[in-house]
């Protein structure tokens, strides 16, 4: 809120120290800033006493007025002309010269009001709001060029101090007068330039907005035009060559297809009125090309196409072994999946009463696990082993709820939404449907798509799923539906609550390389076109690519590699007719592949006190991460810096905490009253969670006693205040992570120690992991004498 003080009217002289007096010009509407140039009608009596008598070249002060205040701050303006307004009021055209704060008030023998004026000093600008203008320079000249007014960027280009910059954004016509009025008030050049950069950037979003809805309404009307256009032609024509070409034939498709017996009645009955309406319509009218995309929009629905389920549990699981190796869970999983499909679908006629019981399965499969574990391609095996069509709906960036349930039709461009797509693409009503990246779903001023995806989703409601455009309900309890996602976080509770989750890990070598081996190189060579006669890459290759030139918890990577390793191979035997095999050896990675990729290796970054090895699940699968403790003079406290969610922050409280209350049991002689900084570098990834807890107290003791972290161990755990050190998530990716790293020993809690049970036995060969159970276990294999 804009400053006011009540205007003082001390009936006294102007004291020596306020520098000059001027007539005051109450502004009530508006605000004038520094060198604007506006014209003001003496309206109020303040207003005209202000004015009377004052000619060219004299100056008053503009101050704002709301509610009987007066703002404490107010511009100098100049009288440029004196003369009548259109409206037959007294007028005067003014130029706004230079802040100044308004002191006291004094009534003068004129009746008009003096204001004591005392000038404002802005300090030299700090480099701070140098960069400042620049920023606001550059978002000024977008905002500009998005409107379509990349002239008026020259104004700018003459004004060099950051506070005259600020003012500017005063003359943006969509800024309210509150802001404007803030502007006004806010003296200091720095705080000022501030402002103006974040109206300005807020102003650029809105523009943007603006402009893609304008393109979007502009290249469907374009289309319909351009349809209207194309039809009177091809009309002329067929009257040319008298083919008689009267729209006639069109109708009567429209009414044979309405008339096949596939769409509901409903549906029928309202496909049949619109085709009424075209005819009577004429191709002139644009709603003619609204009316004939519903149609066919509509008549390509598969209202009662199905295909027929396979449901032979056998056959299913050998696509599944067929498709994918390892996975056996998560096969088994599925496999149970389709076994209660079956069984309900078998049954579905004692199951009458219970209506959510007998449409469809009643839950839905979510594959949740880092990018290219094979979540999308599980999907399609499903669909395969049911004998269904597959379509993939891509969910990520999806904010507007209608691209899941479609635009009504009043609005133009409207379109139907992704769902109705999803079974036009297929052409079945009972198709496989992958929503991918169901994690990456946002709300926001548009409406929620998780609401209506909830009721996609919700077999109690989604026999009767309305699509906006379509108008008509859809039954959609035939569909599978089975979601992905990377992490669980990002997704609405109520929406989770729906799912059956599946969690997939990452791979280990040894998976990955049967993968690559069994999966991808076969379907690679097919690819390309040659055989694995010709193009013959051994294992040892192949665990190279995985260990030296991939880092991921999936194989999507990997598979780009080999990709790029069969093309070279299949270009070689295309341009060499001699040749007739190529094998590749570990001497064409580099040539094809390039030099291996840098690695953040713990053992360079542990070579000083304070800096420990933890591991993390991100949304990509497993990491290593590295915690950094130093000891600063000042206060007692701790800072926390990288982007650090408020758990993770008092994590970092409860090791300090621990280590004030225990420090000659670990020996920490260093002055503990100081300032401890922790910092997670990677700082622009934001991290959240207590399994840091380890690592962050390891990083504090090795900064504190000064003994270094052995850079061939990583840890991770959650810490009590009494030190203890409890269980946390993900530990196959976080073991894998280590590995992938070359971390020899892994520090885990104890609790966690049925999750090393599960871990591959090769990966248990590689690594060796400590169970414990308290710090000072932690401290003890992690810490060098
Ligand atoms: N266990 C496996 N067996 C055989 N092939 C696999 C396996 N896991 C992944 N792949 C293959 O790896 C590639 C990438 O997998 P896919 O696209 O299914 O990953 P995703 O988990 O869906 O990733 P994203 O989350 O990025 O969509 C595909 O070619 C897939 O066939």
């Amino acid at each position: 809120m804009p400053r006011a003080c009540p205007l003082r009217t001390a009936r006294r002289r102007v004291s020596s120290t306020e520098i000059r007096s001027l007539p005051l010009l109450p502004l009530p509407h508006g605000v004038v800033l520094p060198d604007m140039v506006v014209t003001v009608a003496a309206e109020s009596a303040a207003a005209r006493e202000a004015m009377s008598g004052r000619t060219v070249g004299d100056e008053l002060v503009a101050v704002p007025e709301r509610d009987g205040h007066f703002g404490s701050v107010g511009v100098v303006v100049r009288i440029e002309q004196r003369g009548q307004l259109a409206n037959g009021a007294d007028g005067a055209v003014l130029r706004a010269l230079r802040r100044v704060r308004i002191g006291r008030g004094e009534v003068a023998g004129s009746g008009a009001l003096h204001v004591a004026i005392e000038e404002v000093v802005e300090p030299p600008a700090s480099d701070a709001a140098r960069a400042l203008a620049r920023e606001y320079r550059v978002v000024a000249e977008e905002l500009l060029a998005a409107i379509g007014s990349r002239g008026a960027s020259a104004l700018l280009e003459g004004i060099e101090e950051p506070g005259e910059l600020a003012d500017t954004i005063g003359w943006w016509p969509e800024l309210d007068d509150e802001r404007r009025l803030q502007l006004l008030e806010t003296v200091d050049p720095e705080a000022r330039i501030l402002l103006a950069v974040g109206w300005a950037r807020e102003a650029l979003a809105e523009a943007r907005v603006t402009a893609d809805i304008r393109d979007e309404v502009n290249e469907d009307l374009e289309r319909t035009q351009r349809e209207a256009i194309l039809r009177r032609q091809m009309k002329a024509i067929q009257d040319e060559l008298g083919e008689g070409g009267d729209g006639a034939d069109e109708f009567a498709t429209y009414r044979a297809r309405i008339a096949d017996g596939t769409l509901p009645t409903a549906v029928a009955e309202a496909a049949t009125k619109e085709v009424d309406r075209l005819e009577r319509m004429g191709d002139q009218n644009v709603e003619a090309g609204w009316i004939r995309t519903w149609l066919d929009t509509v008549l390509e629905i598969p209202w009662s196409t199905a295909t027929e389920d396979a449901l032979d549990l056998d056959a299913a699981a050998q696509q599944l072994d067929e498709d994918h190796a390892g996975l056996e869970d998560v096969k088994e999983r599925i496999v149970e999946f389709l076994a209660v499909r079956k069984l309900r679908h078998e049954r579905s006629s004692d199951l009458q009463e219970d209506s959510g019981a007998r449409r469809g399965s009643g839950t839905i499969l979510a594959l949740v696990g880092p990018p290219g574990v094979g979540k999308t391609s599980l999907g399609e095996s499903v669909a395969r082993a049911l004998g269904r069509r597959f379509v993939r709906m891509s969910l990520g960036g999806v904010r507007d709820e209608a691209e899941i349930r479609g635009h009504r039709r009043t609005y133009v461009g409207a379109r139907p939404g992704r769902i109705v797509r999803a079974l036009v693409d297929a052409g079945t009503r009972n198709p496989v449907i992958l929503l991918d990246e169901i994690d990456k779903v946002g709300a926001d001023w548009r409406g929620d798509p998780s609401a209506a995806l909830l009721e996609v989703l919700d077999p109690a409601q989604n026999a009767t799923f309305r699509d906006h455009y379509v108008e008509h309900e859809i039954d959609l309890s035939d569909v599978v539906f089975i979601a992905t996602a990377n992490t669980l976080d990002t997704i609405p509770a109520p929406l989770l609550d729906r799912m059956e989750l599946i969690p997939l890990e990452g791979y280990s070598e040894d998976e990955k390389v049967a993968i690559a081996t069994r999966h991808l190189l076969p379907s690679l060579l097919r690819r390309n076109a040659v055989t694995a006669e010709e193009v013959r890459i051994p294992d040892k290759v192949i665990r190279a690519v995985v260990a030296d030139h991939t880092r991921e918890a999936g194989v999507r990577r990997l598979e780009q590699r080999l990709d790029r390793l069969v093309r070279r191979a299949a270009s070689r035997l295309a341009r060499e007719p001699e040749t007739t095999v190529v094998d590749v050896g570990l001497d064409d990675l580099r040539p094809a592949l390039g030099p291996t990729p840098h690695r953040e290796d713990p053992a360079v970054r542990t070579q000083v006190p304070g800096v420990a090895t933890g591991l993390a699940v991100t949304g990509a699968g497993g990491d290593v991460l590295f915690v950094e403790a130093a000891l600063l003079p000042g206060e007692d406290g701790l800072t926390l810096t990288g982007q650090l969610g408020d758990v993770m922050k008092e994590s970092g409280q409860i090791a300090l905490s621990y280590l004030r209350a225990n420090r000659e049991r670990l020996g920490i002689a260093a002055d503990l009253d100081r300032t401890v900084h922790v910092h997670f570098p990677a700082g622009a990834i934001p991290k959240d969670g207590p399994s840091a807890g380890v690592t962050m107290t390891t990083a504090l003791v090795s900064a504190l006693t000064g003994r270094r972290v052995r850079p061939d161990v990583a840890m991770t755990g959650e810490v009590t205040l009494h030190g203890k050190v409890l269980p946390i998530g993900g530990v196959k990716e976080k073991v894998l992570a280590a590995q992938r790293a070359g971390v020899t020993d892994v520090i885990l809690p104890v609790a966690n120690g049925a999750d090393v049970d599960e871990l591959p036995d090769a990966v248990r060969d590689a690594v060796t992991i400590h169970l414990v159970d308290s710090i000072p276990e932690v401290l003890e294999i992690a810490l060098t004498a």
